[in-house]
Order: C-alpha cells, then structure tokens, then sequence
C-alpha cells in the first residue's frame, strides 16, 4: 500500500466482512479493470457524514484512489445470482460488470454496501465488456438522487468516476463514454441470489444465507421463534410499500427482473427507467420491452409476482402456508401506502387513508385530461391559496394554464371534493397543507427531456454545470 493510500480515509474505514465471511459459495473473488483516465464526476458528499468522515477532508483523489483504482482493497467480490427475466428463467447471471467493494456500518447503525458497476469483466460478463456508459452513470446518479429526495427507499450512488474509454452500444450513439459508479446501498443481495441456491439444489445455503439477511437487515426480527415467516412477512409489507413509493413518485423502474429484486425492499438499478410524463397505466420504460410487462401501472402486480416466485427457494425455510397468507397482504399494504403518499401530495397529510374517493376522483383527472403528472402537482403547489376554502370557483381557477376544459364535469368534482376536504381542516392548520404540498411535490421533475437536457452539454462540449446545477434544484425541492 503507498502512503497515499495510507491516508486515504475511505481506505481506513472499519470495513466488515459480513457477506464475505459466509464463505467461498455465494462469490468469486474478482480483479478490477485497469482504466486509462480517471476524472471525478460526481462525489456525493450528502452520504460522507454517514460514514463518520468530514466530507472537507476527502479529496477527488481520495475518491480517484478507492473508486476508480481500487487500491488496496480486498478481496472484490462479484455475486453469484440467477433470475427472472421477463419471465424466463435465466442461471447465466450474476455481477457482471460489478463487484462488492466493501461493507460499513453507518452512524445509523446500519450496514451498508459499495458495490461497483462499470469496473470490469467477471466470471458472469458472458461476451460482454464489463464496462458502464458515463451517460447510464449519470442517469443513474439522477434517478437515485430524484427518488431519495421524493421519500422514496432507495440505493443512492456514491461516486461517478469518468474512465476514458470508448463503448459500443446499441441504445447509444457510439463509441460513447465510459464511466464507473459507486452504489451505496443496503444489500446487494437479490431474489436471484435465492433462486440460483434453489436452482444448484442447495437448500443449507439457503437457510444460511436467510439468517445472515434477517440478522443483518431485519434485526428487530432475528431471534424471534417465528423469524422466518416474520422476515417473508416484512419482506411483503416493505416490497408493496416501495412500489407504492414509486406510483406516487410517478417512476417507472423499466427492468423488474428478480435479479433486480433487493432482499432488503430497497430500490435499485437505474438502466432504462424513467418518470411519466402524464399518467397512463401503460407507459412502458425500457424500448425493449415489447409487451409491456414492466409498464407504469403493472409494477405492483409484478413486484407481487417476484414475491411469489421467491417462495419457490424460500421454501427450504419458511412453511408455504405462512408465505402464502403474508402474501395476500401485499394489496393492502400497498394501498395503505399508496393512498397515504397520494394523499400527502394532495397536501392532505392528516386524512385517514381510507379516504380514498379524492385519490382515485384525482387519478381519473389526471388519465382523462393527461395533464403533466407532475405538472399538476406542482402546479396545485405553487397556486395553493387560503381563498379556496371559501369559494370552490378558485381552485386552480388558472385552469388555462392546464390544457383541460375547465367546465368539464370531472374537474367540476374533483373541485368539490377538494373543497370539501379543504374545508375539513381547521383555518389555524391550512397552513400545514401548504407545507405538505411542498414537501410532497417537487418542482423539478426528472423527466427524459430534462435529463437530455442536461447530457447534451456534456457530451457536446464537455459541460457538466447543467448536470450539478439540476442534481441541486432536485436536492431544493
Ligand atoms: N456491459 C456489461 N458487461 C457485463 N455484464 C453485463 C453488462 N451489462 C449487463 N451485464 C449483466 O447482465 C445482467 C443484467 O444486467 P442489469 O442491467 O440488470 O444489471 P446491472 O445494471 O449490470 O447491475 P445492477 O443490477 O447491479 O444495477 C447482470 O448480470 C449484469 O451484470
Ligand atoms: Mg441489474
């Protein structure tokens, strides 16, 4: 190890070999790619205090030297996976083109993983390059960050380091730039991880690989008699609940392949994703999706899906009747969620969430007139006012700002129910709307033209302000 690397802070964190020390059955021990160049992209300074470390005394070298050269650091771990994808089954998977980096315990308590992706070819890469698209690091800098900051539970990246070589890809203009980003997230163990040990028949690592989850990611559970049809239990709750995170936050994921299935019900992957521009139940992500599967409006039975699938490995643990009841909750736990969210982005957060004739007279406005999804909030927003507790009429009377006819019979009710719950609360607490509309309801959204918006500078010319100054105005909302 030289001496810069010495003083490196990330070099001295207190690194747990959690998953490593399970043994030699769930990953190969993998070399980094050597890269031509390395410049920093973007550090997430927000996650540094985490990790106990002044974010002023880490350097972009020091980020250079953990997360692009990888010096003195191991072992790298890729993780063996299989899965799911669009409904077949597929054992040819696993880290690809990623590796476990290292884990750490947060301020939080929690224990958290830098996992790679972009840092080269593994026993899994198949024909492929090992390498990631500096514009998939910087969509996916973008997805994480937007979606943290709208309440969703998700990965975030930690780095985006610049590579300097040159890819071919299909969905690109190529060659295109190289990249390798650094995720920090609660587990990179997938439901895949869990099917491939059900696949290769071996149930003990099933059982061990369950108890390593449950004791590390669902700690209030671990030693409970009944820990295991617990954990399925919490699993379903904490699933329905992110997707129900994702409907509100207007996001389609794109890919809801089980290897992209977190064990922990955190978000993850940000490849073809993208927010909807207006709501439609059928708006699809990823161009290669040619039936829909994972459109906008399917995501909550698909995650449901995955849920059921996993039972098949889960099996080797936790009785098939304990799942299959904790299973049947998954629709209401979402629509508790769901409704909850929606609510809050009405500005309502003190409706019970059984009020659900406002959420769904809403979702029908905004599918019939298919004003901007996020439009409407922000809109609703930005023109909130004291005056519509008194006269109906006002609600977004600035109706031409909207492209709907405003005499319409639908926005005539969804005036009235929003009057009527506007009336509802108390004149000393409308200020409280208000604040929830804000807090709910950013007013930037990470739509694709404004991520374009945001990669044609750099690409053209090499400009990457109009990148750092959205990633602040997402960061304001
Ligand atoms: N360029 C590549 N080189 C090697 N393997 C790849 C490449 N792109 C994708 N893969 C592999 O294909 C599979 C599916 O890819 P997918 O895009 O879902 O995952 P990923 O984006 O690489 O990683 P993650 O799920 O951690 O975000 C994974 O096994 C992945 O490692
Ligand atoms: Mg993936």
């Amino acid at each position: 190890m030289s001496l810069a690397n010495s003083s490196n802070p990330f070099l001295a964190l207190n690194y747990e070999p959690a998953l490593e020390s399970l043994g030699n059955d769930y990953f190969d021990q993998v070399v980094a790619a050597e890269f031509p160049t390395h410049i920093l992209r973007f550090r997430n300074d927000a996650l540094i205090p985490l990790l106990k470390l002044d974010p002023q005394a880490v350097t972009d070298d020091h980020f250079i030297e953990a997360f692009g050269k990888f010096q003195g650091r191991e072992p790298l771990l890729a993780l063996r996976y299989h899965g799911y994808q669009f409904g077949q089954y597929n054992p040819y998977l696993g880290d690809g083109r990623g590796f476990l980096y290292g884990q750490v315990r947060g301020t939080d308590g929690e224990l958290y993983d830098f996992g790679t992706k972009g840092s080269g070819t593994t026993p899994y890469s198949r024909s492929a390059d090992g390498r990631l698209t500096l514009k998939g690091g910087v969509r996916e800098v973008l997805a994480a960050e937007a979606l943290h900051q709208m309440g969703v539970r998700t990965s975030r990246c930690f780095s985006l380091i610049e590579t300097g070589e040159a890819l071919w890809r299909g969905d690109e203009p190529s060659p295109t730039r190289s990249s390798v980003m650094i995720r920090f997230s609660r587990s990179h163990i997938r439901f895949g991880t869990f099917e491939r040990l059900y696949y290769i028949e071996r149930p003990d690592l099933i059982q061990k690989l369950l108890d390593h989850v449950i004791k590390y990611y669902y700690p209030t559970i671990w030693g409970k008699a009944e820990q295991y049809a617990l954990f399925y239990a919490e699993l379903v709750k904490r699933v329905a609940e992110l997707t129900a995170q994702w409907m509100a936050a207007g996001f389609c994921h794109g890919v809801l392949n089980t290897d992209n299935m977190s064990i922990t019900g955190e978000s993850f992957d940000y490849g073809p994703y993208a927010f909807i521009p207006s709501y439609d139940p059928l708006f699809t992500a990823a161009y290669f999706d040619y039936y829909r599967r994972y459109c906008y409006g399917r995501q909550p039975s698909v995650c449901k899906l995955n849920l059921e699938l996993l039972q098949e490995p889960l099996q080797a643990v936790i009785p098939p009747e304990d799942m299959e009841v904790s299973l049947s909750m998954f629709d209401e736990h979402y629509h508790v969620e769901y409704n909850k969210l929606m609510l809050q982005k009405l500005g309502f957060s003190q409706l019970p969430v059984t009020e659900g004739e406002l959420v769904q007279t809403t979702i029908q406005l905004l599918q019939e007139t298919q004003v901007g999804y996020h439009d409407f909030f922000s809109k609703l927003t930005h023109y909130f006012s004291n005056q519509w507790r008194e006269n109906t009429d006002l609600i977004l009377h600035e109706i031409d700002i909207l492209p709907w006819d405003s005499s319409s019979e639908l926005l005539e009710k969804w005036r009235n129910l929003y009057h009527k719950y506007l009336t509802q609360v108390p004149q000393s607490e409308v200020a409280n709307v208000a604040k929830q509309l804000q807090q709910s309801n950013p007013q930037v959204a990470l739509l694709r033209p404004v991520i374009e918006s945001v990669w044609e500078p750099i690409t053209q010319e090499d400009n990457w302000q109009p990148f750092y100054d959205l990633l602040t105005s997402l960061r304001e909302n």
